[in-house]
């Protein structure tokens, strides 16, 4: 589905920080992005989200070459990757709801189409009560997996998530985890960043660990 040969990313004029890397992210695969801080990962996950182009190599999106992928046509292809920021990036005057519900506000559609789905996804990830307060009364848990369901509102193909557990206690942690593993058993493919090695422990997936600017990986 993803295919990465040889790329390399720099920022400016720095030093190269990715280098060399290769891989493929197979349809409705699990895998965790791992490393020390500061590595790479969200870095990775831009070049994955089609936010940032690669100095060097090929990558391969849906079996299209990312190099010819025109601005034009980049807001269609990204509705197929869902991107959870580490930083949520929730509207501060939109209620849980219409956050969630963006997206495809944005896309024109009508509200009546798609609102029991939004509420439905809402229930799913544990926000059924807390759909029509603003981010502010969110605690840091509610709004990561408010930052996820709107991750999920298009159904994408693929999911990527930035330390999703960054913010949260090891009970929550382990919830979220569960929900990611229920999506991926549903067909989404799911790839994880986080330097939790509790959490990566208590699933036996593929891992994908940066260091020093390459990347191995342990199916
Ligand atoms: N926009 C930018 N311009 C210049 N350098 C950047 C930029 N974004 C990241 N970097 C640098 O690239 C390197 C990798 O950063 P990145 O955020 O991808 O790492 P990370 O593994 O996600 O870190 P963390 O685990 O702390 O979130 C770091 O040295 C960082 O300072």
């Amino acid at each position: 589905m993803i295919r990465f040969e040889n790329v390399g990313l720099r920022y400016g004029m720095g030093p190269e920080i990715l280098r060399d890397i290769s891989f493929r992210i197979p349809e409705r695969s699990f895998q965790f992005l791992t490393g020390p801080s500061g590595t790479g990962k969200t870095t990775l996950l831009r070049l994955l989200f089609m936010s940032l182009k690669p100095t060097r190599g090929l990558i391969t999106i849906f079996g299209k070459d990312r190099s010819r992928i025109t601005r034009e046509e980049l807001p269609l292809i990204r509705r197929n990757i869902g991107m959870v920021f580490q930083d949520f990036r929730l509207l501060d005057h939109l209620t849980t709801y219409e956050n969630v519900a963006l997206p495809l506000r944005v896309r024109g559609r009508d509200e009546s189409t798609y609102r029991n789905d939004v509420i439905e996804l809402l229930k799913w990830v544990g926000l059924g009560d807390r759909m029509h307060v603003y981010p502010q009364v969110l605690s840091g848990g509610e709004k990561q997996r408010a930052a996820i369901a709107r991750a999920l509102v298009e159904q994408p193909r693929i999911l990527l998530a930035d330390e999703p557990t960054g913010n949260v206690d090891p009970l929550l942690a382990r919830r979220l985890l569960r929900l990611f593993i229920e999506l991926n058993r549903m067909g989404t493919a799911v790839v994880i960043a986080t330097h939790d090695l509790g959490l990566m422990d208590q699933v036996d997936a593929r891992r994908m660990v940066l260091s020093e600017g390459r990347l191995e990986i342990y199916d």
